[in-house]
């Protein structure tokens, strides 16, 4: 991996702030957005010597500015407010695919401007937000400056109903009708969930760039121009399906950055996925788990594999797919025994304890 190669620019709107609501009644208020989700993995799973820019946005009343992610990464403070969300969950089992919340934009930040970015170059730029705040714009500059660009539909194909005051429900648009489908022959990776790959129209980008289909439970499927692959998951015990795409998003991207091909790159954002959603809100994890983590990737990349990430990318799985999967599967048991060990007190400080997400009455 070469020293070009470890320049990081990510690209994200704001952190937000989330309050989780369930039976009408608040059980959360936590630290949310994608720039808290994706830079937690990002600075827990990438290689030594990878370096992150981070832009993002918030209000004076933001309330998490001294958290991790943001401590680390500060956002640049507006005159709107924090982006923030109420996010409605529902009492009945929430099948694999289907919706699990609903998701209510409360206030909207500022979003980020093609002049926020940094003017420097670097190897891969993550697009990713929540609230609308990537201008295409703004994907188009990232595109320039980086050498490979990785997108959550989430940030393209958001529309909230009855935008007063920056609110609405959140509800989707078809990919193709926004300005963004241009831009897609110049993105290497986009990522959309099982509920939003009908809007990205999956068939149609697979042939302008790779598309992945997170699945919740399921893992998750790649489909580039003639091939495809199934990723399999890792165990978790769900308490706050929060974040679980961005972690998603982020653990694939330290994947690339490890040299790993995009199929087993996936499975990386599967182990992280899987992480986000067994804690609420922005998950801490176990230096043992990172730690065990790391050398199994220190060891897959020291094979003799023509999978090394240049900018030219490949997608199968390697021969060491299957092995890696295993070793990471016993790294994801550290988590549930984490987790297991943790519960039933609140894990990260700035929430509700898990139980009473998972378990108050409605
Ligand atoms: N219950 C679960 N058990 C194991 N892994 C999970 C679970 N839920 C999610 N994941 C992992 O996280 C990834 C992303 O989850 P999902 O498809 O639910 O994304 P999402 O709907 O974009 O999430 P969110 O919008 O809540 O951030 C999945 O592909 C999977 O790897
Ligand atoms: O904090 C969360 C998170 O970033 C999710 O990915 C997004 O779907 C929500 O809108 C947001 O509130």
């Amino acid at each position: 991996m070469n020293a070009y190669m470890r320049g990081w620019k990510e690209r994200e709107r704001d952190y937000c702030h989330d309050v989780l609501l369930r039976g009408g009644r608040v059980v959360g208020e936590t630290l949310g957005g994608a720039a808290a989700f994706v830079s937690n993995v990002l600075d827990a799973a990438s290689p030594a010597g990878a370096s992150l820019a981070v832009v993002s946005k918030v209000g004076h009343d933001f309330a998490y500015a001294t958290a991790a992610a943001p401590a680390r990464h500060p956002p640049v403070l507006c005159a709107s407010p924090t982006t923030s969300f109420h996010a409605r969950f529902s009492d009945d089992a929430a099948s694999a695919h289907a919706p699990d919340r609903q998701l209510r934009r409360v206030h909207a930040c500022d979003p980020i401007y093609p002049a926020d970015l940094p003017d420097r170059r670097f190897a891969y730029g993550l697009a990713v937000g929540v609230a609308g705040e990537v201008l295409p714009e703004t994907l188009e500059r990232m595109i320039r400056l980086c050498r490979a660009v990785l997108v959550d539909a989430q940030a393209l194909i958001r529309a909230f109903d009855g935008e007063a005051k920056g609110g609405g429900a959140v509800r989707h648009v078809a990919l193709e009708a926004t300005p963004y489908a241009r831009l897609l022959p110049r993105v290497a990776f986009l990522k959309a969930s099982s509920e939003e790959a009908p809007y990205v129209g999956v068939e149609t980008a697979r042939r302008r760039c790779c598309v992945i289909v997170t699945e919740g439970r399921d893992g998750c499927r790649l489909y580039w121009d003639g091939g495809e692959a199934r990723v399999a998951p890792f165990p978790a015990v769900q308490v706050d399906p929060t974040g679980a795409g961005d972690s998603f998003l982020a653990g694939f991207a330290s994947g690339l950055l490890w040299g790993l091909s995009a199929t087993d790159a996936a499975l990386l954002g599967n182990f992280f996925g899987a992480a986000a959603v067994s804690q609420v809100g922005v998950p801490t994890f176990d230096p043992k788990m990172l730690q065990a983590v790391k050398q199994i990737l220190e060891k897959a990349v020291k094979r003799p594999c023509t999978h090394i990430n240049g900018n030219t990318f490949t997608f199968q799985r390697s021969s060491i797919h299957d092995e890696l999967h295993k070793s990471l599967q016993e790294a994801a048991m550290l988590v549930c025994e984490q987790k297991q060990a943790n519960s039933p007190a609140t894990d990260n400080g700035d929430v509700c304890s898990i139980n009473e997400l998972t378990s108050l009455p409605s």
